[in-house]
């Protein structure tokens, strides 16, 4: 009798952990991944380093491969080898980290080289290794793919002015696209990648803030339009582009004279009541603005608009213009000027693309390591794209999906925080072509 109350209870305590397990995993995958991962992980990593050093020629023999036998010179490989040393391993929101110190003579491109193997080894989704100062790399593993599911964060009360969380990261961080710190965007990706989300999502995030959105969508309007009444305004066509270009690049000259008068660098050094309104362009589709049809006007016209981009681009980050440029492809053949803009917009987001030149031209400038991995995006991981951020400079990262209906509604909400901007009203006027 006693034994069999015993069971009962002993099964039912089983029961409830195993409810309680499943909550923590469903609800606090971090904590699940602390108590229950990380440990096991973290013994595989120290037991199995020296097998995988060894495979991977990590390791390193400082002997002479040659030895004088009986008069004999015998040459072969040394066999004490040296073994660089795993320090400070540490947990992660979804994985764990561990730095190596790197042994006289090694680089850290065998260690990048041999990140699949790690990831194979240590039974992790992927293992990152980037070098964060001179002889040491630090090796970063992610369990599982933290990709596959982001979840909204909680409450996206304060956030920081010109900030925005449009995702999540693999890592486990919240994905923030900050313009003080990254003043212009580039977002790259095939059709059918991610791109008009990502930038609804970015203008459902700055909607309640004190910024001035101004949208560019030559595809008539057809994504940017849903948030109509949160843009201060909106070109459909490339003369209404460019005519809200030169307005923007007078207006930035004019902030210059301001900061230039008050002895500051940047609008952000005026005092509070005299500092003009940060204001964000969203342009979707930037092979609208610089193809042509070969006629000597639309040739001007398209130079006309790559010019007053690049101007934007280079004066507008210390006096509160800031751009995002979406677009399928990014390359010289575009037109003249683009490969200029892209060294000014900093802020690089590529999702999945057509061709590998495309991911080259999106981050190989910065990142040549991040090159590979955006290629490897699969068209079934909409949303998913590298993007410039963080310690190892790159990071994989997936917006979080809001319809385009609830993207317009949550938009919608804040169309009475529309600043009128009075140096725009000339422009559209006259970019209208009807
Ligand atoms: N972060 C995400 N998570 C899950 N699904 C997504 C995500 N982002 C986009 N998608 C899906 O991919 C589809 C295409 O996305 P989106 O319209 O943003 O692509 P796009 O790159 O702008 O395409 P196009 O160039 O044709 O306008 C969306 O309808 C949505 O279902």
């Amino acid at each position: 009798m006693g034994q069999s109350i015993l069971l009962a209870a002993g099964l039912a305590v089983l029961a409830w952990l195993l409810v309680v397990s499943r909550q923590l995993r469903d609800r606090r995958p971090e904590w699940f991944w602390y108590l229950t991962g990380f440990v096991p992980a973290a013994m595989r990593v120290m037991t199995t380093w020296r097998r995988v050093a060894r495979v991977n020629d990590l390791a390193v023999s400082y002997g002479p491969n040659q030895r004088a036998l009986g008069g004999l010179i015998v040459r072969g490989t040394p066999l004490r080898l040296r073994f660089p040393r795993l320090t400070g391993i540490r947990p992660l929101p979804n994985g764990l980290a561990v730095r190596v110190r790197l042994l006289p003579g090694q680089t850290p491109a065998a260690f990048v080289e041999a990140a699949d193997a790690m990831a194979h080894a240590w039974r992790m989704f992927a293992v990152r290794v980037v070098s964060p100062r001179r002889g040491v790399v630090l090796i970063s593993a992610t369990a599982s793919d933290p990709l596959e599911n982001p979840r909204l964060p909680r409450g996206a009360t304060g956030v920081p002015l010109l900030s925005a969380v449009v995702g999540a990261l693999e890592t486990g961080g919240a994905w923030v696209v900050d313009f003080r710190r990254e003043p212009h965007w580039l977002v790259v990706g095939a059709t059918r990648s991610g791109k008009s989300t990502l930038l609804a999502r970015l203008v459902v995030q700055l909607a309640p803030q004190p910024v001035a959105l101004v949208g560019v969508d030559c595809k008539g309007g057809m994504e940017l339009g849903l948030f109509r009444r949160r843009l201060s305004a909106l070109a459909t066509s490339r003369p209404e582009a460019v005519a809200l270009f030169g307005a923007l690049v007078v207006e930035v000259q004019r902030r210059m004279k301001v900061c230039r008068a008050a002895g500051a660098r940047s609008i952000w050094e005026l005092p509070n009541e005299e500092r003009p309104l940060a204001v964000v362009v969203l342009v979707d589709e930037m092979a609208e603005l610089y193809l042509t049809n070969g006629s000597r006007d639309d040739r001007a016209e398209a130079e006309q608009c790559s010019t007053y981009l690049l101007r934007l681009a280079q004066l507008g980050a210390a006096l509160g213009v800031h751009l995002v440029i979406a677009g399928q492809r990014v390359g010289a053949d575009l037109g003249p000027g683009v490969t200029a803009l892209r060294a000014q917009l900093g802020g690089r987001i590529c999702h999945r693309v057509n061709d590998p030149g495309t991911a080259e031209m999106t981050l190989g400038d910065l990142h040549k390591d991040a090159v590979a991995v955006a290629q490897s995006i699969r068209a079934d991981e909409q949303g998913v794209a590298v993007t410039t951020a963080g310690a190892a400079g790159w990071v994989r990262a997936r917006s979080h999906l809001t319809a385009p209906a609830d993207a317009a509604r949550l938009v919608d909400a804040y169309a009475d925080r529309t600043p009128h901007l009075a140096f725009l009203d000339n422009a559209m006027e006259a970019g209208d072509p009807s």
